[in-house]
């Protein structure tokens, strides 16, 4: 089969090649082909002449070049590997409790909206478009535990073509009394959900879908042993992935506790039932020991890192370093609306900070913990998210095979919140600059799968 090019970026690329390699590829030749995978990447393409060659040797145009100015470059597509697109009309209030108390006081009311099919037309296409605008081209959403409402959330992220994991929220007990499923009706929902989500259209027919369904039992306290054994069971019968929160609140472990007597600890309950696997991404995993963190690797699952929800509901700081030290996947997570961003930049900011604040008070004991590097950071915001949805073969950075999910990023935008100053501003410094101070205003065009989803 010939490889047919439908676009050619030429500049700079910028991207992960391991937790703290992070590569910039000067005068990059980048072609995509029409199944939207890097179809071929060369290096120190400096001039004209052999720009044509390369793109003669492909059989493509000149009008297929995008060319990208000094201070433009492509990054891979950020991965938010923990977002309730249900709570975003919260975003940004109720910052006033701790964990249950938010839950139930706001949360779980906004939620029960979403009984409405009506309701959810109005939010979710929002929620997809927002979080593409700002460079999320792959999302692990919580949805709601209505059947309808997180079906129209699947269909709203296939039409506007972004990479989406979207998960029926299943809450059996200890849930207020008119948002709550009884087991049988929570177990019918979700393998009814899964389905239609298997069986979503393909364009084109013949490639795999980019909206995946993901078995999400709110949390331990939510559901009863019985339902989180059907639920492990259904995970594993369509060998789909499987989220939920783990060990974020101290008060919310002291309940898992006293529900699940029988259980070690809290990592525990969730393997008992089937539910810990390399397939499993756990949001928090911030008070964890030091024998569910082994178990957490043991079974190769991934912590999802919400640095910003973290800070807002007064959970704790969550310690990356040891994480990664353990050899546990991370990614990062907006946690909206327990976090208060939509932003992955945001959750990049504020892991940098968090990882400061353990480094701080753990600067004068006997294990020092280095906060994070601006290469560990964009590879977790990129490559850690891709592994923990089991995409890193797929995604993540700009390796030839790998499907063309990324961000053109433009620092000179008007109104860009990043001021550069030619004189002293070489691409490295422009990139962290875009890292710590750049918007949504700065990503000019974003990509999933080759297709142009944003941007202009
Ligand atoms: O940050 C969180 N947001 C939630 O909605 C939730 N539900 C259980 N545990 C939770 N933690
Ligand atoms: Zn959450």
């Amino acid at each position: 089969m010939t490889t047919i090019i439908s676009k050619i970026f030429y500049g700079t690329l910028i991207h992960s090649l391991s937790l703290t390699e992070l590569e910039f590829i000067h005068n990059a030749l980048l072609g995509v082909d029409n199944r939207g995978k890097i179809a071929f990447l060369e290096r120190n393409v400096s001039n004209e002449q052999t720009l044509r060659d390369i793109i003669k040797k492909w059989e493509a145009t000149e009008d297929k070049v995008v060319r990208l100015t000094n201070q433009q470059f492509l990054l891979p597509g950020f991965v938010d590997t923990h977002m309730h697109a249900s709570q975003y009309p919260n975003a940004g209030i109720g910052m006033d409790l701790p964990l249950i108390d938010w839950l139930n006081k706001y949360t779980f009311p906004l939620e029960q909206s979403f009984s409405s099919v009506k309701f959810a037309e109005k939010i979710y296409p929002t929620v997809v478009s927002h979080l593409l605008r700002c460079g999320t081209t792959t999302a692990v959403y919580y949805a709601t535990i209505h059947l309808e409402s997180t079906k129209f959330l699947a269909k709203v992220v296939q039409q506007k073509g972004q990479r989406g994991f979207i998960g029926k929220v299943n809450m059996d007990c200890n849930s207020p009394e008119t948002y709550v499923e009884t087991i049988e009706s929570s177990v019918k929902d979700t393998v009814q959900f899964v389905d239609y989500v298997l069986n979503l259209k393909n364009d084109p027919p013949d490639v795999s879908s980019l909206v995946t369904p993901i078995i999400t039992p709110r949390f331990a306290i939510c559901c009863s042993s019985e339902l989180l054994n059907a639920l492990g069971e259904v995970a594993k019968k369509y060998e789909i992935p499987i989220q939920s929160h783990l060990s974020e609140n101290t008060t919310e472990i002291a309940i898992v506790n006293q529900l699940f007597p029988q259980h070690e600890d809290y990592t525990t309950v969730y393997d008992h039932h089937n539910l810990l696997n390399h397939r499993t991404i756990m949001a928090h995993g911030i008070h964890l020991s030091s024998q569910e963190l082994k178990l957490i690797k043991k079974r190769n699952a991934g912590i999802s890192h919400c640095p910003n929800s973290n800070f807002t509901l007064c959970s704790g700081v969550c310690n990356v370093r040891q994480l990664l030290d353990e050899g546990i996947k991370v990614g990062l997570g907006t946690d909206v609306s327990g976090g208060f961003s939509k932003s992955i930049l945001d959750s990049i900011r504020n892991a940098s900070i968090a990882s400061r604040v353990v480094y701080l008070s753990s600067n004068t004991s006997d294990k020092v913990y280095p906060h994070l590097t601006l290469p560990e950071l964009t590879y977790l915001a990129t490559m850690g998210g891709a592994q923990l949805v089991n995409l890193e073969n797929v995604i993540g950075n700009f390796i030839v095979g790998k499907e063309f999910d990324a961000l053109l990023i433009d620092p000179e935008v008007e109104g860009s919140p990043m001021q550069m100053f030619d004189e002293i501003d070489t691409i490295d410094r422009i990139f962290e600059k875009f890292m710590f101070l750049g918007d949504e205003r700065n990503i000019k065009a974003v990509f999933v799968r080759g297709r142009k989803v944003s941007g202009i």
